[in-house]
């Protein structure tokens, strides 16, 4: 049964000798398994974590198994944009590259609450805080090209719907639902970041993924999901099955022609019907935007001269 729920593997024998590669929520799950991967493969790897001291023990931990000294660790609190452009500005100033950004991190099911700018704490995560992040490390993927994004969604995006009228949660709110409506979100912004990179010829390629139902820290706030996963731990994904979809999407050779699509188990996979709706998918950007405060046409402004962070 395990073997049944944790096919693909990512098979791609590339190394990464002075690549860099940023992963969000590295010091826990499938976050910790991909940035070990890519440090075992040679890259300059980011933990970008928003508990430093757990980072710094998963950093050491890391270097110690692959040998490879280069994995450093970063304070980022995606709930905070505060902290997002923090480190964004200390990254551009310390790194002249960026080949791989793995927006890993997530919250699940968690009581409901609020971002330090006002966002539902699901969508504010999951979806505001990679949608910031990418924007800001955007132009350094671009002078990097060919360079890439993952964004780690789930096949819970199934259940999602993105209610514009009540994206903060603040009219209806499921802890459940919450998830899944960020979810999609990380689609949307997938597709919609790869259209956009298509239409400029920037060299950058983005990918969402579903990484498998994995034993990991992400049933933390609730009791029944804590017990599902306690009574399936054999069966479901080990943190390193988990992570393989997003190396390979990460990793895999000639994959730029997929960009915008989904994939689950190292195959392209199906997505819901909302989450093939380019209206959606735009008025979510523009919604988006609007939020960060960024300019809605901010991926063509990329392709100028530099800026400074906003
Ligand atoms: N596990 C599963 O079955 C599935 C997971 N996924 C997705 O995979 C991704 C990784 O999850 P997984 O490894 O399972 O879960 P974990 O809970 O084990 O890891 C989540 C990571 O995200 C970090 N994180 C949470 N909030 C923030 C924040 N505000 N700022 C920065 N980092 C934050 C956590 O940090 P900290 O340790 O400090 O809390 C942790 O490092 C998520 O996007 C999740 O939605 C998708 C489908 C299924
Ligand atoms: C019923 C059932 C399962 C439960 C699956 C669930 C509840 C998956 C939830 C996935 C989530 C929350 C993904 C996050 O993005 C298992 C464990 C596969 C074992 C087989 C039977």
């Amino acid at each position: 049964m395990r073997k049944m729920l944790s096919s693909g593997v990512c098979t791609s024998t590339i190394q990464l000798p002075g690549k860099v590669a940023v992963v969000t929520g590295a010091n826990t799950g499938i976050g910790k398994e991909t940035a070990k991967e890519l440090a075992r493969r040679g890259a300059r790897v980011y933990l970008a974590c928003r508990d430093v001291q757990k980072g710094e023990l998963v950093a050491r931990e890391i270097q110690m198994m692959t040998g490879n000294q280069q994995v450093l660790v970063r304070k980022l609190d995606l709930a905070d944009t505060k902290s997002i452009r923090a480190f964004a500005k200390r990254f551009l100033e310390e790194e002249k590259h960026l080949h791989i950004l793995i927006n890993n991190a997530g919250v699940m099911m968690c009581p409901y609450s609020k971002t330090a700018d006002g966002f539902e704490m699901h969508m504010g995560v999951n979806h505001l805080g990679h949608f910031l992040l990418t924007h800001l490390l955007l132009e350094k993927l671009k002078e990097s090209a060919p360079s890439r994004v993952v964004n780690v969604s789930s096949l819970a995006h199934h259940l999602g719907r993105i209610h514009f009228h009540n994206l903060q949660g603040e009219k209806f709110y499921q802890s459940g639902l919450a998830y899944c409506h960020s979810k999609l979100a990380n689609i949307l912004f997938t597709q919609e970041l790869a259209r956009r990179l298509k239409a400029s010829g920037s060299g950058v390629t983005v990918y969402s993924v579903h990484p498998g139902t994995v034993n990991s820290e992400l049933v933390r706030h609730s009791a029944l999901m804590r017990w599902i996963w306690w009574i399936f731990s054999f069966f479901i994904k080990t943190p390193q099955q988990g992570a393989q979809t997003s190396l390979y999407c990460a990793l895999t050779e000639g994959l730029e022609v997929l960009s915008g699509n989904h994939f689950s188990d190292c195959h392209v996979a199906w997505v819901s019907a909302q989450a093939r709706n380019e209206t959606v998918a735009r008025r979510l950007w523009d919604v988006s935007c609007d939020l960060l405060g960024i300019p809605v046409d901010w991926l063509m402004m990329a392709a100028g001269p530099k800026r400074s962070l906003k």
